[in-house]
């Protein structure tokens, strides 16, 4: 199992593995399936869904909506060709100390 600060790559590295296999009964590769758009407007529902947990209901509600956002995000990372270093190296260049 991977640590906690590894969670996001390893989920990126199982994500770009479901689209390599085309794994039968993956959600990822339905997703893929369904298309670009699909996979961006799945990314602004979770989205939605976060801002509604954040305001009405309990954190533990948040968290799964936050896990939901993530892995979609992961998803549209991963077919836009995105790596999580990219991301990383970007938070790190406006990073201040
Ligand atoms: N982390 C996730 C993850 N988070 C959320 N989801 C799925 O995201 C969907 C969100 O629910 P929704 O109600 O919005 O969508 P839905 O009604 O199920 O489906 P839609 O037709 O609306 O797309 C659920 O089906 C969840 O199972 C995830 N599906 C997969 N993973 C991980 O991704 C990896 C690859 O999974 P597979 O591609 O399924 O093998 C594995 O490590 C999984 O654990």
């Amino acid at each position: 199992m991977a640590e906690s600060s590894e969670v996001l790559n390893e989920l990126y590295k199982i994500i770009l593995d479901r689209l390599s296999s085309q794994r039968e009964g993956s959600y990822t590769v339905k997703l893929y399936q369904r298309g670009k758009p699909y996979i961006a407007q799945k990314v602004g529902e979770e989205a939605s869904e976060v801002i509604v947990a954040s305001l009405a209901e309990g954190k533990e509600r948040l968290i799964s909506e936050i896990a939901d956002l993530l892995y979609h995000l992961l998803v549209l990372m991963a077919v836009n060709n995105v790596k999580p270093e990219e991301v990383y190296e970007e938070l790190k260049r406006r990073m201040k100390g």
